[in-house]
């Protein structure tokens, strides 16, 4: 039986778990206040009290670094690299602390891990499994519109990848011969076209899509520049950013980031219900997009995530989309799973495990 520890580091929480195989026999997640989130400039700058929180969970439950047999841990914000369960390495590692491109809680387990897999006596393997940059983009889709930017694939790859498994599984087909569109519905959302096992095409879960709870997603571009331009002496490059990465979405609307509440004030409020119409109406548009990638030929629409655990959300959008093809729910996320499950089949030796060989990956 092998032991493994699961460091999940979220925007404002940090998740652990103790797997013995598929196991899960201990979870947590650690909520951590405003202030202490506020108090850190960086990401990085947060790594002692996110690491110190992981420590106190293995004394809280008298677990050994040594009778652990492996930690894996979130992928961060890596280079674009292919799915699959990746060996943490000091080259990971500093990539991580130094050169990462977006600013994300994910960037700290594989830190944290690495650091804490120096304290055993036996050399304990660290893993990350599909990481937000996994990239399995076809040519077309990395063209945005204008040769200064190409699109990014940066999405909920862990969530969308296991439960994909899942639903393979449950139609009893091979997952590389599945054809899915999968919407992850959480504090971000993520819809994306996956032809036999590979996503082809998904929203950059930052900034496009439809919006989310803190974030706007696409915007109209002509009005967004003009608004840039008008407010660039009086808002700073951060405020600006957590204009549209924080404070839009279902918060700039609402004051509320969570749908839960906002499901709360719709039964009251006529405004409340068109803006969470209009969220599970972007939500249909971009999966009717996906749709149209894959040229109809889907296995299933897969929602998963958060907001997947309300089934009116789930019924504004199923009432769009379901002439598409079969509709599957799977409420919540998976991560901690599809983490410990990765480092199973690493160690088991199921899978080959891909060694970080640096930043040109792909
Ligand atoms: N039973 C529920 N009904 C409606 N919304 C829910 C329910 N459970 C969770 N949510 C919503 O799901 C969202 C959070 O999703 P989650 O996947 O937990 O996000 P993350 O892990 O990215 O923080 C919140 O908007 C929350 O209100
Ligand atoms: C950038 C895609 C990953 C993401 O948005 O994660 P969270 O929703 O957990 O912030």
């Amino acid at each position: 039986m092998y032991k493994i520890l699961v460091i999940n580091p979220g925007a404002t929480s940090t998740k652990l778990s103790l797997f013995e195989d598929e196991k899960e026999v201990i979870s947590e997640s650690i909520e951590h206040s405003v202030s202490e989130i506020e108090n850190c400039k960086t990401i990085m700058d947060q790594l002692p009290f996110r690491k110190k929180c992981v420590e106190d969970f293995l004394k809280r439950y008298n677990i050994s670094i040594n009778e652990l047999d492996a930690i894996a841990a979130r992928g961060g914000i890596l280079p674009p690299m292919k799915s699959g369960t990746y060996q943490v390495n000091e080259d990971m590692v500093n990539y991580l602390k130094t050169k990462t491109r977006v600013e994300h809680a994910s960037n700290l387990a594989a830190v944290i891990a690495f650091e804490l897999s120096k304290n055993s006596s036996k050399g304990l393997p660290v893993f990350i499994t599909d990481p937000i940059s996994v990239d399995e983009f076809i040519p077309e889709a990395r063209i945005s519109g204008i040769p200064q930017l190409e699109r990014h694939s940066l999405f909920h790859a862990l969530n969308m990848k296991i439960v994909a498994r899942f639903a393979a599984k449950e139609l009893n087909k091979e997952y590389e011969k599945c054809n899915f569109v999968i919407a992850h519905l959480g504090g971000g959302i993520s819809v994306g076209a996956q032809r036999k096992g590979l996503m082809i095409d998904v929203n950059n879960a930052t900034d496009e899509g439809p919006f989310s709870s803190q974030r706007t997603g696409e915007l109209p571009m002509g009005d967004l520049a003009k608004w840039i331009f008008k407010n660039m002496h009086s808002y700073s490059k951060n405020d600006v950013k957590s204009t549209f990465v924080g404070k839009g979405g279902l918060f700039a609307y609402l004051k509320t980031a969570s749908l839960k509440d906002a499901l709360k004030l719709a039964e009251k409020d006529e405004y409340a219900k068109l803006i969470v119409e209009a969220m599970a109406y972007q939500v249909s548009k971009e999966i009717g997009g996906m749709a149209a990638i894959l040229g109809g030929d889907l296995d299933a629409i897969i929602l998963t995530g958060g907001m997947a655990h309300s089934d009116y959300f789930v019924e504004l959008i199923k009432r769009r989309i379901d002439k598409l093809g079969v509709v599957m729910v799977y409420p919540g996320a998976y991560e901690m799973e599809g983490l410990a499950l990765g480092a199973l089949r690493a160690l088991e030796q199921l899978e080959d495990t891909k060694i970080w060989e640096g930043e040109n990956i792909l």
